[in-house]
């Protein structure tokens, strides 16, 4: 089983450089094989979701050429299957925006119910709305969900709820619908505008992303383009955080400095330095920081994807901060494992009060979720001591060379499959306590 292995303590030293973002690429991927030319997708992160998303492409008949790490060539010409139905798929959530783009340019699509994190109730009610009200029906069946339409008629849709994954589907399926559709209440993030630029640069007409209101005219077919992934604004916090939380010095390259703010000044209002170029932000933590509140909102408000990270800073700042995850009912599985660190925190449904303590201790600990993970590795780059980190195949999906970054920031982690290994890391770091 992998597992990383940290010795904490160091303070986080260097740059460090972004990579693409998961959650545009995995839109955009569903977005390319829409034309039936060669789309070729760059700044692609090397991570397992993306991975899975490209094998269940593959699984359509479409092209799917890797010419470099970070590079893909797609071609919907030769899809000859809309059904996608493996193991892999049903685990990572993505693979639903297959439905919008099948359905779309074949006016059918079955894809296996999506996974993904763990970290509460995630309907798809909203996606089916947006299908139906666009012509389609839409019903769960044997673990699929079943979308089919005699064709797809622009239509007025008002989400009831703002999602992203609504957001981005139904904005996939309308592309190429008849006549106009006119979203409303949809998500805002960066990765909604990304997948709209890249949809447009492919010929379609989408006007609004980023607001509250997305307007679609519908257009017959799209072709080839060249599209690059915007930065992952998420790897980049994650960063930000790990430079907080262990009092370190971290330059963040390769961002978007805009799509940073509310961490940034959240960063600033507890006592770090930030600083914003035009496409890196520093932050340098020197002193103990301090408590504040924060809330999980919709985009531009603070993202639940950096709730754990955010919360392990604030369990070891000065003072009692309060903690309100507003989008998922069950985002603080990691709670008990920091606790297992030493952390001070009680969770009552969905805020979490956090005492912060001096320091964390290292302890073996268990990875819940993706971010849940991407936290509990920056409390332990933060602990005194030795911590086991199992179950990091969720860490994968959704960071590329993260032990390999931090490492080169100076932390002490490696990825480690035995007990004999551990002990090997043991000797080698000179550390004998738990
Ligand atoms: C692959 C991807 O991009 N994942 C991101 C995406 O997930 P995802 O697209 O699943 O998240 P949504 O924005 O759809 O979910 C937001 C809220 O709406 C609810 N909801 C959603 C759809 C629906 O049909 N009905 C409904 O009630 C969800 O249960 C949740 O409470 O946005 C989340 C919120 O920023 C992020 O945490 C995830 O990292
Ligand atoms: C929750 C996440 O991903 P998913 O929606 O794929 O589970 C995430 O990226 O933090």
């Amino acid at each position: 089983m992998e597992q990383y292995v940290i010795k904490g303590g160091n303070p986080l030293v260097g740059d460090v450089v972004i990579g693409g973002a998961k959650n545009a690429a995995l839109g955009i991927l569903a977005a390319a094989i829409m034309a039936d030319e060669f789309v070729t997708v760059t700044n692609l992160p090397d991570v397992k979701d993306v991975n899975i998303l490209l094998e269940a492409i593959s699984e359509t008949g479409a092209a799917v050429v890797r010419d470099e790490r970070h590079t893909v060539r797609l071609n919907g010409k030769t899809i000859g299957s809309c059904v996608v139905d493996n193991s892999y798929v049903k685990k990572m959530r993505a693979s639903y925006y297959l439905l919008g783009a099948l359905l779309g340019k074949y006016h059918h699509a079955e894809v296996a119910l999506p996974g993904g994190c763990n970290i509460g109730s995630r309907p798809i009610d909203q996606h089916l709305k947006g299908f139906r009200a666009l012509g389609a029906t839409g019903k769960i069946s044997n673990g699929m969900i079943i979308v089919d339409a005699k064709k797809l008629v622009g239509a007025r849709i008002y989400f009831d709820k703002v999602s992203v994954g609504a957001t981005i589907n139904v904005m996939l399926a309308a592309t190429l619908a008849e006549g106009r559709t006119v979203l409303e209440n949809v998500a805002k993030e960066p990765h909604i505008v990304d997948v709209a630029n890249m949809l447009n640069s492919m010929g379609a007409n989408i006007k609004g992303a980023g607001t509250d209101v997305i307007r679609i005219e519908g257009v017959k077919k799209l072709h080839g383009a060249e599209y690059s992934v915007i930065p992952d604004q998420i790897e980049a916090g994650t960063f930000m955080m790990a430079a907080a939380a262990t009092r370190g010095d971290i330059t963040v390259k390769n961002v978007i400095p805009k799509h940073l703010d509310c961490l940034s000044s959240k960063l600033r209002e507890i006592g770090c330095e930030v600083s914003e170029f035009d496409d890196a932000v520093r932050v340098v933590c020197k002193e103990r920081l301090h408590a504040t509140s924060v809330n999980t909102l919709p985009y531009p408000g603070f993202p639940t994807d950096m709730q754990p990270q955010m919360s392990v800073v604030l369990a070891l700042a000065r003072g009692t901060s309060v903690v309100t995850e507003s989008i998922f009912d069950n985002r603080f599985r990691y709670v008990d494992e920091l606790i297992r660190m030493g952390a001070s925190i009680q969770v009552e449904s969905n805020i979490a009060i956090i005492n912060g303590i001096e320091q964390f201790s290292g302890t073996s600990v268990t990875v819940p979720d993706l971010r849940a993970g991407a936290a509990l590795v920056i409390a332990g780059l933060a602990a005194q001591g030795v911590s086991v980190l199992e179950d990091i195949v969720y860490i994968k999906r959704g960071y590329e060379d993260f032990a390999e970054k931090l490492t080169s920031l100076g932390g002490i982690i490696e990825e480690v499959e035995t007990e004999k290994d551990i002990q090997r890391f043991r000797l080698k770091n000179g550390t004998t306590n738990w």
